[in-house]
């Protein structure tokens, strides 16, 4: 889910960079062309060519981040390529290519990357007979650090965006956005794979009482606290979710013994979690195998089910749906 918001993100940026460098580099290439200057046509239209060629890979893979990485190497190269061509002509092409360059890569990466045409740029031939050095050296350096600076601190919302968009505020587990879209990709690996996702639905036993007994503060308490546990008994890639209230879902990928895993889980979380004088606070699970055909509602309406038999058996259980 985290992955998708940036992938989308990336896809946004790299889709209007096609655009801009269509609609701004185009004319020139037949500027160039009409000025009898084939080389830099060429080039400018070998970068159109190359940037719509990436993008349309980018929209059709997603593999967004190695895309945008090589279109703003070759970008870079591009630009490196027209002022060699072109000299002083085309060497203001080199500001818009510094500043782009942070939005398609990390930016210590873009930084990096700006450090290399910099010096590039220092051993282009005749330029530096017009501009002077040290107006180049800052300005450059202006544009690449403000650029940084600006560049770094989105990211740093943005991951907090990410966060926020899919991490349940009270427990920390993943939310119900986040389950949403896990579902769909874990419904298609199923699909493919040979040993399919299972599907876990959890539920506190009698947790009414705790509230009613020990105050919401400690029935928040407990929640994060099942969270503690669940998330240090399951493995990497498990993923937990709160479903709602004293709700939760298990998404399980690949697992050769659901029986007994699920049940090590059950013993791990009746040990450990409490209310404040020590009583077991216990857990009912319904758990449910992706089967071919299975759809997002009906596998939650199948662990929901298996859910309502744990809690009728008595509570405390595990109760596999046979579906
Ligand atoms: N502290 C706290 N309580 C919550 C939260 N969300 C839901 N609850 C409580 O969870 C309780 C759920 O009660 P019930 O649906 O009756 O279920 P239960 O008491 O666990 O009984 P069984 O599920 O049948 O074992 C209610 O008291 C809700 O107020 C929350 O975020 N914090």
């Amino acid at each position: 889910m985290r992955n998708q918001l940036q992938e989308q993100h990336r896809l946004s940026v790299l889709s209007l960079l096609g655009v801009v460098s269509v609609l701004g580099i185009t004319p020139f290439a037949y500027l160039r062309y009409l000025q009898d200057n084939i080389t830099a046509a060429i080039i400018d239209l070998v970068l159109v060519l190359g940037i719509i060629t990436l993008v349309g890979y980018a929209i059709r893979t997603k593999k967004t981040r190695v895309v945008s990485g090589i279109v703003a190497l070759f970008i870079n190269g591009g630009v490196i390529a027209i002022v060699v061509v072109n000299g002083i002509d085309s060497f203001l092409w080199v500001y818009p290519v510094i500043a782009s360059t942070f939005f398609m890569v990390k930016p210590i990466e873009a930084l990096s990357i700006n450090a290399v045409l910099m010096v590039v740029c220092l051993f282009l031939p005749d330029v530096f007979d017009v501009i002077p050095l040290n107006s180049f050296v800052i300005t450059m350096l202006m544009v690449s650090l403000t650029t940084f600076v600006y560049a770094n601190r989105s990211e740093k919302q943005f991951h907090l965006l990410e966060i926020m968009n899919t991490v349940d505020a009270l427990t920390g587990a993943l939310n119900r956005r986040a389950l949403s879209s896990d579902i769909a990709e874990a419904l298609s690996i199923s699909e493919r794979k040979a040993t399919p996702y299972m599907l876990a639905l959890l539920d506190l036993d009698h947790f009414k009482v705790v509230n009613d007994k020990y105050g919401h503060d400690v029935g928040d308490q407990v929640l994060q606290n099942l969270v503690t546990i669940t998330t240090a008994n399951i493995r990497e890639y498990d993923r937990f979710y709160r479903f709602g209230g004293e709700e939760f879902v298990l998404l399980i990928p690949e697992i050769k013994d659901p029986q007994a895993f699920i049940n090590n889980l059950r013993i791990a979380i009746k040990k450990e979690l409490k209310t404040p004088d020590g009583k077991e606070v216990t857990v009912s699970y319904g758990i449910t195998a992706w089967v071919p055909g299975t759809t997002a509602d009906s596998w939650l309406k199948s662990a929901d089910e298996a859910l309502y038999q744990a809690k009728a058996n008595g509570r405390d259980c595990v109760i596999f749906s046979d579906e």
